[in-house]
């Protein structure tokens, strides 16, 4: 049994539907009965040895226009963002004080189980000293992890179907006991009234247009500086950005070390395979919609015991024997070819912003 990894190279996404055209629903696996193809496809590959691939990585998280109004056959395992409020305009001379919130992810489920494995969720405090009050914001899934990680196969519906939304969510107080029991409640920065209200804006704007969460941080190796083909969408990234963006309006952030979890996948260059229509609709690869699905189910929720362990076995056979991963990403369907170590979640540092000196007006 061969693998497309013992051949350098990228492989494009005829080769690969080609591939899966011919030799059934394993994509990338050599079963003996299309060698004239094997052979064009080394032929293509030798030609393209060392040609530089032209896409731009890691890809852009893609933006939209709005936010859609999410299906109904999402369901909630638990309500997004009950205690929601609209985000206060400050007074321009108020000053607030900016924390860093961490805690467990389904620490209200499970305490602090998921931290002793550093699966970190993450939050940023606000705290005006002219009203006293205080609150929070974070991003997170609206149908949870699961679903923005896998998607349903729904025997009406020929594609995958994903319930992968995720948003902000702003709503007065600080539950401090969350956040120090098994995690962290820091003071990271002190901003004025005025930023505070830029930044409202922005958020507002972020959140209108980064519609989608995303689990994966995918990339080629675990070797610092390995080249990145995905970056993650999720709790962290927000705050990320909402700090950067604090810091590009002139937020100085105090020397704190700042810790996150991420997700990693490993695989060498990864080939777009098309989206939703193209792939599943009435033009689309029969074979490679087929292996695309038949990679999900194992990956579907609520299992028994029994289907739960067999589907275990069926996803190590998937990604590590037959080095196989579909990623949806942008809304498109990309195929991983996977390296070891496979899948990692790591817990690192991602250093606060310096700020941007000529806006500070604080
Ligand atoms: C199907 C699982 C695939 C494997 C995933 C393994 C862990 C990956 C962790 C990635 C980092 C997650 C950080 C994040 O985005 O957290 C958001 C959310 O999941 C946190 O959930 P929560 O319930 O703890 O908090 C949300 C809300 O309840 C807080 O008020």
């Amino acid at each position: 049994m061969r693998h497309w990894r013992g051949l350098r190279g990228r492989l494009t996404r005829e080769a690969l539907m080609a591939q899966a055209g011919s030799a059934g629903p394993e994509i990338g696996v050599q079963r003996g009965r299309t060698p004239w193809l094997w052979a064009l496809a080394v032929l293509w590959l030798a030609a393209a040895e060392g040609s530089p691939s032209r896409r731009k990585w890691p890809v852009p998280y893609k933006r939209f226009s709005f936010r859609p109004e999410a299906d109904p056959y999402c369901q909630a395992k638990y309500t997004f963002c009950p205690t929601g409020s609209p985000i206060p305009v400050m007074k321009d001379h108020d000053v607030i004080e900016v924390y860093r919130l961490q805690a467990p992810v389904w620490e209200f489920k499970y305490g602090g189980l998921l931290g002793h494995l550093k699966i970190m969720h993450d939050a940023i405090g606000f705290k005006s000293s002219l009203t006293g009050k205080n609150y929070t914001i974070e991003w997170y899934e609206l149908f949870q992890l699961g679903n923005c990680t896998f998607p349903h196969l729904r025997p009406e519906i020929n594609a995958p179907f994903w319930c992968n939304q995720g948003a902000a969510c702003f709503f007065e107080g600080i539950d401090d006991i969350h956040w120090k029991e098994n995690g962290t409640l820091v003071l990271v920065a002190t901003i004025s009234g005025n930023m505070f209200n830029k930044m409202a804006n922005w958020v507002k704007w972020d959140n209108e247009t980064g519609i989608y969460y995303e689990t994966w941080t995918v990339q080629a190796s675990p070797e610092k500086g390995a080249q990145t083909w995905f970056e993650s969408y999720d709790c962290s990234q927000f705050v990320l950005r909402t700090y950067n963006k604090l810091a590009e309006l002139g937020a100085e952030f105090k020397k704190t070390e700042t810790n996150y979890t991420r997700i990693f996948l490993y695989s060498g260059e990864p080939t777009c395979l098309g989206n939703e229509t193209s792939v599943f609709g009435p033009a689309g690869n029969k074979t490679l919609a087929l292996a695309i699905k038949k990679f999900y189910y194992p990956f579907k929720p609520y299992l028994s015991t029994r289907e739960f362990l067999f589907s275990l076995l069926e996803i190590f056979d998937s990604v590590i024997i037959h080095r196989q991963f579909y990623l949806f990403y942008n809304f498109e369907y990309w195929f991983l070819p996977m390296k070891f170590p496979f899948v990692k979640i790591t817990y690192e540092e991602i250093p606060l912003p310096i700020r941007n000196k000529a806006l500070s007006g604080f």
